[in-house]
C-alpha cells in the first residue's frame, strides 16, 4: 500500500482553506442563535443553564433536541457561547461575544447580524465576480437598481438596514462620546446624514452647550423622534447642507466615491459660519495592506468588501486617500484620532 505524505505547510494551508470555506456557516449559526433567541434565554436565568432549559425556553412542542445540541456544540467551538461541565450535563453561558446577541441590550449587534445574513442583502456577493470582470456594481446587477432605490421599494429591507445602522451607531457612539472631546466645539453642530438623530441626541445630551441639527433625507427625518436640543432638517447633502459651526459626518463618506465625498465636504465648508470651524469625520482608516492596526483589522477590511459590493464608489479609505479628498475639498489640515473601535475620528480644518 502506498501512503501519501503531506508536509506541514500543506496541511496548514488545507486547514486554513476549510476555515475560510466554512466561515459562512459561522454567520449562519449566529443567525440561527438569534432566531431561536438562545442568548436571551440564557440571560433570563441567573446563571449557566442546561440544554433542556434552552429547549424549554425556545418552547416548541416539536423541538429537535439533538439538532439543538449539535448547534450548541458548534457555537461553543466557535467561542460564541461558553460551556462548562457540571454533573455530566453541560451548562451553557454567555461570554463577551454572545452578549452582542442580546436583542434588548444597549450594545447589541443583533440587527446588524440579521441584516448581513439576510439572503436579500447577501445575494449581491454572487454578482461580485461579474462586476469585477465587466465593471458596474454587484448590488445594481442583483436588484436592477441602486441599493438605495431597492430600499425605497422594499420597506421591510429598509427597516432592516436602518435597524442595523442604529445598533452599530449605538455601539460606536458610546466609544466616540467617551473618547472624543466635544467641549472645544461651540454653537451649532450639524450631523450630516445623521439618520433619525440618535447620534446627535447622545452628543447634545452629554454636551448641552451645543445645539444640534440632524440633517438627512426628507423621508428619513420625517419619521425621526423629537429630541431636546436637536432640530431635524431634511434635504440633499450633495446640494446644500444647513449652516453650522461644526459638522459631524459618521459612516457616510465610505458609501460614496471620491467626487461625491468632495462635494459633501465642500458643502460643509460653504455652510461653515466661521473659518475656524471643524469637520469631524467618524469613519474607518485602513492601513495600506488592510492589516497591522489592531483587533478590528478584519472588520474593517470586511466592511470594504461590503462597500465594494453594495455601493457605487463606496470604499474604506487609507489615510492617504482621506488626505486626497480633504485637500480637494479645501481642508488643508487634519488630524486622525484613534479610538478603540472600528472607526477613527478625522478632525479637518480649513486653516
Ligand atoms: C450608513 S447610514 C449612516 C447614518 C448615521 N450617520 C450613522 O452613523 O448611523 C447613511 C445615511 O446617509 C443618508 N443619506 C444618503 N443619501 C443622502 C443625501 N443625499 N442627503 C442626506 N442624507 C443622505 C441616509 O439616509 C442614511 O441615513
Amino acid at each position: 500500500m502506498t501512503s501519501i505524505t503531506q508536509d506541514a505547510a500543506t496541511i496548514q494551508g488545507q486547514a486554513r482553506f476549510f476555515h475560510h470555506l466554512y466561515g459562512g456557516i459561522s454567520a449562519a449559526a449566529l443567525r440561527c442563535a438569534l432566531e431561536l433567541d438562545i442568548a436571551g434565554i440564557i440571560n433570563r436565568h441567573d446563571g449557566p443553564i442546561t440544554l433542556s432549559q434552552i429547549a424549554h425556553g425556545i418552547g416548541s412542542s416539536s423541538l429537535d433536541v439533538d439538532s439543538l445540541s449539535r448547534l450548541m456544540r458548534f457555537l461553543v467551538h466557535q467561542q460564541i457561547f461558553d460551556q462548562q461541565e457540571s454533573e455530566e450535563k453541560p451548562l451553557y453561558s454567555l461570554n463577551e461575544c454572545s452578549k452582542f446577541l442580546l436583542k434588548d441590550a444597549r450594545n447589541t449587534l443583533s440587527s446588524l447580524a440579521m441584516m448581513i445574513t439576510d439572503p436579500l442583502m447577501f445575494s449581491p456577493f454572487y454578482k461580485l465576480s461579474q462586476s469585477i470582470e465587466e465593471g458596474g456594481i454587484a448590488a445594481f446587477k442583483t436588484y436592477g437598481v441602486s441599493i438605495w432605490d431597492m430600499f425605497a421599494s422594499n420597506p421591510q429591507a429598509h427597516k432592516g438596514f436602518n435597524d442595523a445602522m442604529a445598533c452599530s451607531t449605538m455601539l460606536n457612539i458610546d466609544v466616540i462620546v467617551s473618547n472624543y472631546d466635544f467641549t472645544s466645539l461651540k454653537g451649532t453642530l450639524v450631523d450630516v446624514g445623521g439618520g433619525v438623530g440618535v447620534t446627535l441626541n447622545e452628543i447634545v445630551t452629554k454636551y448641552p452647550h451645543l445645539k444640534g441639527i440632524n440633517f438627512d433625507m426628507p423621508d428619513v427625518v420625517s419619521s425621526a423622534t423629537a429630541y431636546e436640543g436637536v432640530s431635524h432638517v431634511g434635504g440633499d447633502m450633495f446640494t446644500a447642507i444647513p449652516q453650522g459651526d461644526s459638522f459631524f459626518i459618521k459612516t457616510i463618506l465610505h458609501n460614496w466615491g471620491d467626487d461625491k465625498c468632495v462635494q459633501v465636504l465642500k458643502n460643509c465648508r460653504e455652510s461653515m459660519t466661521e473659518r475656524a470651524g471643524k469637520v469631524i469625520i467618524a469613519d474607518m482608516v485602513l492601513s495600506p495592506t488592510g492589516t497591522g492596526v489592531d483587533v478590528f483589522d478584519e472588520a474593517r477590511i470586511g466592511m470594504d468588501m461590503i462597500m465594494l459590493t453594495y455601493f457605487d464608489g463606496g470604499k474604506e479609505r487609507t489615510e492617504a486617500e482621506w488626505k486626497k479628498i480633504l485637500e480637494e475639498a479645501g481642508f488643508r489640515r487634519y488630524i486622525v484620532i484613534k479610538i478603540p473601535t472600528t472607526v477613527s475620528i478625522i478632525e479637518a480644518y480649513i486653516e
